[in-house]
């Protein structure tokens, strides 16, 4: 991986001595982090798979790829909400079901085809949870397509916001969403608060006949709810990418099997992505889309620098000046930034004497509220 340039090696070290994962979606709930471990590359959005606060008990740095595979998520979704009005599914069965000459095939068919007329997308409303990297898109595009498009975010990040077609109505009440639209595609992480935002309650205020649609999360649907709400005509049609035997003979859910991100472009992005976030984090201690520890950029001038991860509590930086001037080294610049309950430093020494830094190490190293210290020599 060419990302990663000359001084790392993929893949033929030992698990347990990796200084860095890079991974999709397989789940690292029950996995024990090695100590060597410094960084995890998610190369995807979603991150619910890794466990983000052992991480940073650890010290461990975990990036992903913000909107890396947003553009195939969003044309998926949009193919599945046509594919949901036209009846694609009940239609193409039907047809598999045929027996006869093409000529008979025929006539059935043009007798038969108007059990599947369907519906067009232009002019109906689409109600879009979460306008991030994926929502926002769908939102654009939508609206090209001539829907009328309201919107959901109560988190919205600003310079989506900006991106955003002023054509996209903003509602501040979810029941909105679910009271007005067509179609409905919800775009947000899995979090408590969108963990079976798809049920009962909610699908109470849905219009009859709603296409709704569900690429972010598995969790996200509350599928006894769904059955029931598409058994009383409520959901006309459920698009998802997250399978269960209780969809797959349902003629009205279409289950694509997590392939919202699977394209040969989102797949590199995203692996581009995540290769840079942690070469850059590796070399120059420089933070960038982690999920877990604050944006610190700051270029080395210096012919060292420290990085200290530590607990987010009073006098920790007071703690590492006086630990500094003790070995009397003079501090260039010195970056502190917290999120949470952990911080993160970046420590640039005018030194060059390796004796008076290893101690200045071991002293970092020593030091309660101080999880992870690493050093970085200016490559000349
Ligand atoms: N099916 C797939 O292959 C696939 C691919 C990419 C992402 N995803 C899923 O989609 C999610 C979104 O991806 P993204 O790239 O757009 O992420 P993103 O971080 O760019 O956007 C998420 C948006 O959701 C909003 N949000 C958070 N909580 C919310 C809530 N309770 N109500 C309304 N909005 C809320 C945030 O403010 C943000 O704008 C990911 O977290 C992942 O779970 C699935
Ligand atoms: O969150 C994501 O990016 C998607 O769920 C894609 O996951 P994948 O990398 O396993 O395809």
């Amino acid at each position: 991986m060419e990302e990663l340039g000359k001084n790392f090696v993929v893949d033929r070290v030992p698990e347990n001595e990796a200084q860095a994962f890079i991974c999709r979606a397989q789940n690292f709930h029950d996995y024990k982090f090695s100590d060597h471990l410094l960084t995890i590359g998610r190369a995807g959005a979603g991150f619910n798979n890794i466990p983000v606060k052992q991480c940073s008990e650890q010290g461990i740095v975990v990036f992903n790829a913000p909107g890396g595979n947003a553009n195939a998520v969003k044309e998926l979704v949009l193919a599945m909400m046509i594919f949901g009005s036209r009846n694609l599914k009940p239609a193409n069965k039907w047809l598999s079901d045929q027996v006869g000459t093409d000529q008979s095939i025929d006539l059935a068919v043009e007798k038969g085809k108007k059990a599947f007329s369907g519906k067009e997308i232009s002019g109906k409303t689409v109600g879009i949870i979460g306008l991030g990297n994926i929502g926002s898109r769908v939102a654009n595009d939508a609206e090209k397509l001539g829907m009328k498009v309201i919107g959901y975010d109560p988190y919205i990040a600003v310079e989506r916001a900006w991106e955003i077609s002023s054509h996209v109505h903003r509602v501040t009440h979810l029941s909105e969403i679910f009271e007005q639209s067509d179609y409905i595609t919800i775009h947000t992480p899995l979090t408590d608060e969108t963990h079976h935002i798809y049920s009962a309650e909610n699908f109470e205020k849905m219009k009859k006949g709603t296409v709704l649609l569900n690429f972010a999360r598995d969790e996200i649907t509350n599928k006894a709810d769904l059955l029931e709400y598409i058994e009383n005509g409520t959901i006309k049609y459920f698009a998802t990418d997250f399978g269960s035997e209780l969809f797959y003979h349902n003629d009205a859910i279409f289950v694509s099997p997590h392939l919202g991100g699977s394209t040969a472009e989102a797949s590199l992005n995203c692996t581009k992505m995540a290769a840079n976030s942690i070469q850059r984090y590796l070399t120059t201690g420089e933070i960038i889309n982690s999920v877990n520890f604050p944006r610190v950029v700051q270029e080395l001038n210096s012919p060292y620098r420290i990085t200290l991860i530590n607990k987010n509590v009073p006098n920790v930086v007071a703690h590492i000046a006086s630990r500094v001037s003790e070995e009397g080294i003079n501090i260039a610049n010195i970056v502190n930034r917290g999120q949470g309950d952990y911080a993160y430093t970046l420590l640039d020494l005018d030194e060059t004497n390796e004796t008076k830094i290893q101690e200045l190490m071991s002293n970092f190293k020593a030091s309660d509220n101080i999880i992870r210290v690493r050093l970085i020599k200016k490559e000349i």
